[in-house]
């Protein structure tokens, strides 16, 4: 069975779920918010553009930098985690910006996404935006290169996700907005400072054996093996490789947000496994998404200008 996307057009947030409208309370548990606790058209109802990614703290480093980008009154450092009764995942708002941690792999995100949305749908908000900034392992590429994924694919190099459901496997597609793709890839072009470009992005289930690694607690393939496997993967136009992008692109298409995958490679996984860069370059490659994406923010809302470009040099020495 095939599920197909759904963009109705009028920018609302689509719940394909008839069985919402028969609840009189809508607790989403993950988040520590709910429709009856909390006020989730007053809190959330300008939300214009959702940025998630795995860390908490850098999801809170980005709400506190678009806090600063966006001027927003005081300087953002007392920023609230809105999800502090639960430490599942963390929650930051600055302005119009959502800033939301997800963990890591797929079953997380997954968690995460179907109360995001609910929250979102029962906010009544609309032409929402969702972008992933994550870290990633490159492929052929250097480290510290933004990778802005046009096809999210599985181990198999194909463009799809497998949702269990009962007994049954359902297959999802996991197209991303090509517009948002040529529009982030326009952004990159006032970064000077690393390099951006658009690729496939492979989802895997693990870190270790499901991206080749031969430095797990278990491996059962030769250096020769997963090397062929890699190239093949570039050759299929593989760039680089994290764990959340084909279930992000599926949920996301399905219920009518425009979404985005962009990861920084923190390594070259053609010349290694282990991720040996210092904590200050690793630090410092996390904020390049960031980076990319506060210009595509501040573009949307009217706020950048040429001036800014001097401001990049922030990111060089910081
Ligand atoms: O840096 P984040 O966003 O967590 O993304 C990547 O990093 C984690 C693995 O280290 C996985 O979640 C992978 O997708
Ligand atoms: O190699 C890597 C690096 C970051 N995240 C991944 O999933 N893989």
């Amino acid at each position: 069975m095939t599920e197909r996307k759904g963009y109705a057009g009028n920018g609302l947030v689509h719940v394909k779920n008839p069985h919402l409208d028969s609840m009189d309370e809508d607790v989403l548990y993950h988040l520590n918010l709910g429709t009856k606790t909390h006020n989730l058209p007053v809190m959330f109802g300008d939300v214009k553009f959702v940025c998630v990614g795995g860390s908490p703290n850098r999801m809170k480093a980005f709400a506190q930098f678009m806090h600063k980008e966006l001027g927003l009154e005081g300087d953002g450092k007392d920023l609230k985690d809105i999800c502090a009764g639960t430490d599942r995942y963390s929650m930051y708002k600055a302005g119009p910006v959502l800033s939301i941690s997800h963990g890591m792999g797929v079953p997380s995100i997954s968690i995460m996404l179907h109360e995001l949305i609910k929250l979102l749908h029962h906010a009544k908000c609309c032409d929402v935006t969702i972008i992933r900034i994550g870290t990633s392992g490159g492929l052929g590429i250097d480290p510290g290169t933004v990778v802005i994924t046009d096809i999210a694919v599985d181990s198999f190099f194909k463009a799809r996700f497998e949702q269990v459901i009962l007994d049954n496997i359902v297959v999802r597609s996991t197209e991303l907005d090509k517009d948002l793709v040529e529009e982030l890839l326009n952004c990159s072009k006032e970064i000077h400072y690393f390099p951006t470009l658009i690729g496939h992005t492979m989802c895997t289930y693990d870190f270790y054996e499901g991206q080749g690694r031969l430095d797990g607690a278990l491996c059962s393939f030769s250096h020769e093996k997963k090397l062929e496997y890699l190239k093949r993967a570039y050759d299929a136009g593989v760039r680089n490789i994290e764990m959340e992008s084909t279930v992000f692109a599926a949920i996301c298409g399905l219920c009518g947000l425009k979404a985005a995958v962009v990861c920084v490679a923190l390594l070259n996984r053609l010349e290694g496994d282990q991720i040996k860069a210092p904590h200050e370059v690793l630090v410092e490659y996390q904020q390049r998404p960031q980076h990319l994406i506060s210009i595509f923010i501040k573009k949307r809302l009217g706020l950048y200008n040429q001036m800014e470009l001097l401001d990049n040099a922030f990111f060089l020495n910081n």
